[in-house]
């Protein structure tokens, strides 16, 4: 039987998800030359509400796109079962941008390794930082680190991090560990 223990929920997620647009804020300023990317499929629900705080503390509307890296996964011809891909919804060319990537969770790191490949063909950005909300940092198998992170948390590799927003139905935004 597995156990799951709640690691993250309200209110502290809001001061967080405050904490990392201020963050932000400070490095890029007047968000100029800069877009956001969340990773599907549960990164843009937080990519969302990043773009909403940043919008309702500068007044700047951010373009938002969403990136499905399903098909650039080193695993995708190795499942038993086949990957279903999510839509990618990106309006915006990001040559020369500054590249605001948003996910979830950040472990292995293979996620945001296929992200980087599939955001070329959207262009060559200046520059592209990482942000997410949970880091489980020792559980990294690629060079991969984040710019801006949430919580970081220590994991065994058999753990999992379990994430349910609001906006997929969720009564609640809850973040859990699952033994
Ligand atoms: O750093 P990584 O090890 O790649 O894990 C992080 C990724 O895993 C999750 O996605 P998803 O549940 O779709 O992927 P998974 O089946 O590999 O856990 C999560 O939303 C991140 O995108
Ligand atoms: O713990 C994990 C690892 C990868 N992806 C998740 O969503 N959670």
């Amino acid at each position: 039987m597995s156990i799951k223990r709640l690691i993250l929920s309200s209110p502290l997620l809001e001061i967080m998800t405050s904490r990392l647009c201020q963050e932000l804020i400070e490095n890029h300023q007047n968000f100029d030359n800069s877009v956001i990317m969340g990773l599907q499929p549960r990164g843009i629900f937080f990519a969302e509400r990043v773009v909403a705080e940043l919008r309702e503390r500068t007044g700047k509307n951010i373009p938002l796109g969403h990136l499905d890296a399903t098909f650039y996964r080193d695993d995708f011809r190795r499942r038993d079962s086949p990957l279903l891909p999510n839509k990618t919804n990106v309006p915006f060319l990001i040559e020369g941008k500054r590249v605001i990537l948003i996910d979830d969770v950040l472990a292995s790191g293979r996620m945001v390794r296929a992200a980087l490949d599939a955001m070329t063909a959207f262009g060559r950005p200046k520059m592209v930082e990482l942000m997410v909300l949970i880091d489980r940092r020792y559980n990294r198998e690629l060079p991969i680190e984040p710019d801006y992170v949430g919580m970081k948390v220590s994991t065994l590799e058999s753990q999992r991090v379990q994430v349910e927003w609001k906006e997929q139905g969720f009564e609640a935004d809850h973040i859990w560990m699952v033994d």
